[in-house]
């Protein structure tokens, strides 16, 4: 990260979430401060107003996809920027205070999307408890006011609950990526394998627009790896579409990627250039859009202008 390192963090609390053990990855925040809020908002507001340096959020989970409240927070009001990603992959517990019946099973939302099989299955007939994290779902089986919980091994120890059943998720590839947000500043240079994140409002009432859109990021090279749509809450049929694509801000493809959509876009908000959290390579370009190809090109314009 530039300039001064960020030393508060906010994340999703109570101590024992799913976005705890994701912060606790990286090594800033291991060292830093860490402040636990209630709602991903509340994170972002946080951030914001100043009151911490950065705040750690869910992006989107394997199963269930984006997670539409971190969308429509990070547009709603200043800009905020992603300074770095976190892949997480989750395991769930069922965990309960004690050997009674299961009537009511409390967890995050997220939580529940993604053992609704299991839950479907083991417990049919109890009802499901939304909560504001998977730690205050355990904190609500012990203080009684559920019967049991879907949580992290982590929050069953800290709540001192007895763990059911293991591994309860549906699905074993279970993960969420969360991403490090803070107020803008200079991005940090490319690591080699980089997302840009960016939100993008087309003009509605031209045929093509979004195809234009994509246009001006394949003609570069660039990849995108993921594309989401939102209401803008103008009205009816206003969407904004939130777009990840593989480069940098400061490399040739990207930089003339985002010229483009600055022409064709009616507004494009950037939301950062931050290393990709894989072992896996980035999707290689063709080799007529490599960096190789633009740095050619570009010395070429130089010499026909007389500018070397
Ligand atoms: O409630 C939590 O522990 C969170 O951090 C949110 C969440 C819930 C389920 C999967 C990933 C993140």
């Amino acid at each position: 990260m530039p300039g001064v390192p960020p030393s508060r963090f906010a994340y999703l609390g109570p101590a024992g979430t799913f976005t705890e053990a994701a912060l606790l990855r990286l090594p800033a925040a291991a060292r830093g401060t860490r402040v636990p809020v209630r709602s991903v908002p509340e994170a972002l507001d946080a951030v914001r107003a100043g009151d911490v340096d950065a705040a750690l959020v869910p992006l989107e989970n394997s199963v269930e996809g984006s997670v539409p409240v971190t969308l429509d927070a990070l547009v709603a009001g200043d800009p905020l920027i992603i300074t770095a990603e976190v892949v997480l992959p989750v395991t769930f517990v069922l965990a309960a205070a004690g050997a009674g019946p299961i009537h009511r099973i409390a967890s995050h939302p997220h939580a529940l999307a993604q053992t609704r099989r299991y839950l479907r299955d083991h417990h049919p007939d109890a009802t499901t408890v939304e909560v504001l994290s998977t730690a205050a779902a355990a904190a609500s089986v012990a203080a009684g006011e559920a019967d049991a919980c879907v949580c992290a091994p982590l929050a069953a120890a800290h709540n001192g609950l007895r763990v059911l059943a293991e591994d309860v998720g549906d699905n074993p590839e279970a993960a969420t990526r969360f991403a490090l947000v803070s107020r803008p500043g200079p991005a940090a240079p490319p690591s080699g394998n980089d997302v840009t994140s960016l939100v993008v409002y087309i003009a509605h009432d031209e045929v093509g627009a979004l195809l234009s859109v994509l246009t001006e990021l394949a003609t570069r090279g660039v990849n995108l790896t993921r594309i989401e749509s939102r209401p803008t809450g103008e009205r009816l049929g206003r969407y904004a579409f939130y777009l990840d694509c593989t480069g940098h801000v400061a490399e040739a493809p990207m930089g003339e990627a985002l010229m483009g959509l600055r022409r064709v876009c009616a507004e494009v908000r950037f939301l950062g250039s931050y290393p990709r959290d894989t072992d896996e390579p980035p999707v290689p370009p063709p080799p007529a859009l490599g960096s190789r190809a633009f740095a050619d090109a570009a010395g070429w314009l130089r010499a026909l202008r007389g500018t070397t």
